[in-house]
């Protein structure tokens, strides 16, 4: 059995809503990319960005952070998409939801997954992140949080999905759910996962 070390009890996690938003490309002549090109287009390239500071900072991810008191999850999506890469969503998609709790710590990390399906405006750099293209075959997963290979294919496909990760620390998944679906619970998905971790 393994050892299912330093965990919060159920009754004492509490949660944080934080938001991550992707774009996509449709990738047309590999010129500049704007004004929503990527709609209703194959998923050619994806637009990630260096995190420059803070929490994951030295990774690519995409654009989101803490939803602030008075806005929805939504608004709070295309407010961090404008100040991180100055682009303006038109629109956004739900794609999907996770969960991470860190060994050790009692808040969750709820963090709610978009698409902004129309767009406009240029990425560029801002305080926080340095803005790339990448070809969805040549996405940076060895330079991208642990978790982003596991659910990244269900993304592209625009399957929602629901996932649970436990981390150790900043680099270890100690156990992990993840189910079709945009809103699955996440009780059952945590007991799940320490149900795997304990079986391990
Ligand atoms: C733990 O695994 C994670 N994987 C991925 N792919 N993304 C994650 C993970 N944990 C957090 N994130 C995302 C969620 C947010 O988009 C950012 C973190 O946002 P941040 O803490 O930088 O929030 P801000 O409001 O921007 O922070 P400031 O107060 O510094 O502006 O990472």
């Amino acid at each position: 059995m393994a050892q299912q070390g330093n965990l919060t009890p159920a009754d004492e996690l509490w949660m944080k809503d934080l938001t991550l938003v992707f774009v996509f490309s449709g990738g047309g002549d590999g010129g500049d990319v704007g004004d929503g090109e990527g709609v209703g287009l194959p998923r050619k390239r994806v637009l990630l960005g260096m995190k420059k500071r803070g929490f994951g900072s030295d990774r690519f991810n995409g654009f989101g952070g803490k939803v602030e008191p008075g806005e929805t999850v939504e608004q709070g999506a295309v407010r961090e998409l404008k100040e991180e890469s100055f682009l303006d969503a038109q629109a956004m998609e739900p794609r999907g939801q996770i969960y991470f709790e860190f060994e050790g710590s009692p808040k969750v990390l709820h963090v709610h997954v978009f698409e902004a399906t129309a767009w406009t405006g240029d990425a560029a750099e801002s305080d926080e992140m340095r803005p790339e293209w990448f070809d969805v075959a040549s996405i940076p997963f060895d330079r991208m949080w642990a978790d982003d290979r596991f659910w990244f294919p269900r993304l592209l496909a625009a399957t929602p999905f629901t996932g649970y990760f436990l981390f150790r620390g900043e680099q270890t998944i100690l156990t992990h759910v993840l189910e079709d679906g945009g809103d699955v619970s996440f009780d059952r998905l945590r007991t799940t996962a320490l149900k795997q971790l304990q079986e391990q």
